[in-house]
């Protein structure tokens, strides 16, 4: 199985790969972009992409959300959970004293920014399209002088994992503003078999509201909410051809083979102009909905047979 990631080596998101696939078992294939990852699968290059889909930092990254809410379908097959602190690494003979700017993947930087104000104030941020890629940088340049300065930047926030892969100087280790920072993964691949259920799932849309409509936001929630589904994410989208036009990425919980989870997609599927199933698979944490009352597949179940019987007239 081919994996496209987000690379170079040693990314949060290898990391996630790792928990997926060994690189004995599997072939990895880094790419400089989630997009770029995605893109992979719907090309044949790839038959599977890992990338992250939402932080306790940032919420969804909106890159993932964009690029599997358009173009060819996709689904998500699998989620993985990662914990995420920073090592900031420097340039050989850098003293954290004289760190003035520092390279960083945009959700890093967001995901230290408290730390970076309590002990680099007025440090700058120099964008970096991964958490590893100024470390290959850095890598590279070794203690040559002339290379060292001809880089933007003179430390980077990297993963941990990343100091020992591409040889770096630690200035400092454990730095997040939040210890129990979380980044969630999600493996896609091209639509097939739904993993099956494991009573403990959860299921990705995308749903777009009919124009104009007072309350058709609230009539969408009410589908998930009459049938005892609970959302753990959701968040609007510009869908990009006029201004106020929105589109809605949800988690949902629970799979599409559950009864209520039916419901709910027949009821999207009637009332709104758009809905693209993003699939449905196991939940890392392995916590199972609460069920309220007369929303069981059993429950759905015996109200359809009620209302067959009705229908024959062989019954009350
Ligand atoms: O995988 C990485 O290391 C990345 O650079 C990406 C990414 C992300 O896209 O959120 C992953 C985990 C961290 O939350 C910060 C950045």
């Amino acid at each position: 199985m081919r994996y496209a990631y987000l690379g170079p080596a040693g990314t949060f998101t290898e990391e996630a790969l790792r928990q997926v696939a060994s690189p004995d078992d599997a072939v990895y294939l880094p790419q400089t972009d989630v997009g770029s990852a995605i893109a992979a699968v719907r090309s044949g290059e790839a038959d599977r992409a890992v990338v992250a889909i939402e932080s306790t930092a940032e919420g969804g990254v909106t890159a993932t959300l964009d690029s599997l809410a358009t173009g060819a379908p996709l689904v998500l097959l699998r989620e993985v959970l990662v914990p995420v602190q920073f090592t900031l690494v420097g340039a050989p003979g850098t003293r954290l004293a004289d760190v003035r700017r520092i390279a960083a993947h945009p959700h890093a930087w967001v995901q230290c920014r408290r730390w970076l104000a309590a002990h680099l104030p007025g440090a700058v941020h120099v964008p970096a399209t991964s958490n590893t890629a100024p470390a290959a940088l850095l890598a590279e340049a070794g203690d040559d002088a002339a290379a060292l300065r001809a880089l933007a930047f003179d430390a980077a926030l990297v993963p941990p994992a990343a100091v020992g892969t591409y040889g770096l100087e630690p200035l400092a280790e454990r730095v997040a503003d939040n210890p129990s920072a979380l980044t969630r993964f999600v493996v896609v691949g091209p639509p097939g078999d739904v993993p099956a259920p494991t009573g403990a799932d959860k299921t990705t849309l995308v749903v777009h509201l009919p124009d104009n409509e007072a309350g058709a936001l609230l009539a969408m929630l009410e589908q998930f909410a009459v049938r005892g589904v609970n959302l753990s994410r959701i968040e609007s989208r510009p869908i990009g051809d006029a201004l106020g036009r929105y589109s809605f990425s949800i988690d949902a919980e629970g799979h599409v083979t559950d009864e209520r989870m039916g419901e709910v997609l027949m009821g999207l599927h009637r009332r709104c102009p758009y809905v693209r199933f993003l699939g449905s698979y196991p939940r890392a944490d392995a916590v199972a909905p609460s069920v309220h009352v007369g929303t069981s597949d059993a429950d759905f179940v015996e109200a359809r047979a009620w209302l067959d019987r009705l229908r024959t007239g062989d019954g009350t």
